[in-house]
């Protein structure tokens, strides 16, 4: 057996050894107890798909808590660095104070690697409890700007000597008024990050012959951050795909309504009404484009339509390397009682294989999930929500899911 790194060649491809060493971070809070159960499913996945022939070699890192307490570093250079040398990587939720304290780490991680493209699936596995009609109906992806908007952190606190220069210096030079004991912050949101990020989320629904990307913005009240967003989304569409786009204007002035074949019609919608609007008519939206804060809202929300943040994966992706992890946090008050759903962190891992081009131990990820939740054995998230359904622990749920594949 060889244990060797993945590379990533040129064009962006990936190579990947049969033995790869994947780093991962455990995380804080829930994160050791969804970890464990994820791993497990990971490797009796692996396993069944490819008879030992193929194997993970899992290389754990640190950051946060535990970072903290072996290393004296919240997120050290070595973490950052063995990341970006293995190229894939896995991580369980990072705690971040409110209101003071550290800055988020898990925001850290994706600017350091420049992780530009938050990508969430959302995506209805049946029979997971939803509170929609027709949850069936739903299947998005959604494409989140990664790295600025007001998650890049430049902010100063109410009374500061730089919230009290920012106020002074926008009044004396830039006749803007601001309440004089205002805490500020600054919302960057740039040609260039918006442009990949937009050609991304296209490029993926060419690769998925998806049929639309939505452009998520609040531009009518941020013009020049978020209306600017929209406008360098349609550019990029044009620029770079523009015998593959169409706008929704062309496609009612210039075809009728009647989308053409291989033709991707972009659309952007203003985010407050977007938000009833994937309730309303979910089957409207295939892969949605947004700035981060947006993309952060709306990714938990739309979770809630599918069974609920224990059941929402992710991945952090850049040109460099990828960071596979769950939409949701550390949820706290469940650290330790090997409780919460670890279903976001097993997807997230479905969707780490997928990447990897290791698709059938993503897909026996996901039918033995689907399977264990349909012979109604899930955890209490899910369980509140399925009647009749026999409540079992985090770690035993991961259990369930391995059986399925013995069978
Ligand atoms: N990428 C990351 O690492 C992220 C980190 N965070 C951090 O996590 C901490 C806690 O954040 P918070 O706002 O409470 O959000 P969380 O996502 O941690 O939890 C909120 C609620 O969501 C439900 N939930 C979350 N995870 C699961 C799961 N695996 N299974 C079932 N239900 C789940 C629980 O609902 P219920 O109470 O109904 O049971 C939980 O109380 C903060 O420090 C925050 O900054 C937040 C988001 C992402
Ligand atoms: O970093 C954090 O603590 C929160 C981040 C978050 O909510 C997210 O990425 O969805
Ligand atoms: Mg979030």
């Amino acid at each position: 057996m060889k244990e060797t790194k993945i590379t990533k060649n040129n064009d962006g491809t990936l190579n990947v050894p049969d033995f790869p060493i994947i780093p991962f971070i455990e995380g804080d809070g829930t994160g050791p107890d969804i970890w464990r159960a994820a791993k497990i499913v990971m490797d009796i996945m692996v396993q069944a798909a490819y008879n030992g022939k193929r194997k993970i070699i899992w290389l754990e890192v640190y950051a946060g808590e535990k970072g903290y307490q072996e290393t004296g570093e919240w997120l050290s250079d070595k973490t950052l660095d063995m990341i970006k040398a293995h190229v894939v990587a896995i991580k369980g939720p990072l705690t971040t104070p409110v209101g003071k304290g550290i800055r988020s780490l898990n925001v850290t991680i994706r600017q350091k690697l420049d992780l530009y493209a938050c990508v969430r699936p959302v995506k209805y596995i049946d029979p997971v409890p939803s509170p929609m009609k027709h949850p069936e109906k739903i299947d998005m992806v959604v494409f989140r700007e990664n790295t600025e908007d007001v998650y890049a952190g430049i902010e100063w606190e109410s009374g500061s000597e730089e919230s009290k220069r920012i106020i002074s210096f926008l009044k004396e030079t830039m006749g803007a008024d601001v309440a004089a004991d205002s805490g500020i912050g600054i919302k960057p949101i740039s040609v260039k990050n918006t442009k990949r990020l937009v050609a991304k989320a296209i490029s993926y629904a060419i690769e998925q012959g998806l049929p639309t990307v939505t452009l998520m913005h609040k531009g009518n009240i941020m013009k020049f951050t978020e209306g600017a967003f929209s406008k360098w989304g349609y550019e990029v569409a044009k620029e770079k795909f523009g015998d593959r786009t169409i706008t929704e204007q062309e496609l009612f002035d210039t075809y009728n309504g009647v989308q053409p074949e291989g033709k991707i019609v972009i659309k952007d919608r203003i985010a407050d009404m977007l938000f009833q609007q994937v309730l309303l008519r979910p089957e409207e939206y295939h892969v949605i484009a947004t700035p981060n804060l947006n993309g952060d809202y709306i990714s938990d929300a739309l979770a809630a339509q599918v069974g609920g943040l224990g059941m929402a994966p992710g991945a952090n992706i850049g040109d460099e390397c990828a960071v596979f992890e769950a939409t949701h946090g550390t949820a706290p008050k469940y650290a330790g009682l090997d409780k919460v759903n670890p279903g976001s962190l097993i997807l997230s891992g479905a969707m780490m294989f997928d990447y990897m081009g290791w698709k059938e131990a993503a897909s026996l990820i996901r039918k033995a999930l689907a399977a264990t939740i349909k012979a109604g054995t899930v955890t209490y998230d899910l369980a509140r929500q399925i009647q009749g359904a026999k409540e079992i622990r985090c770690s035993e749920f991961a259990k369930a899911i391995a059986e399925k594949i013995k069978k």
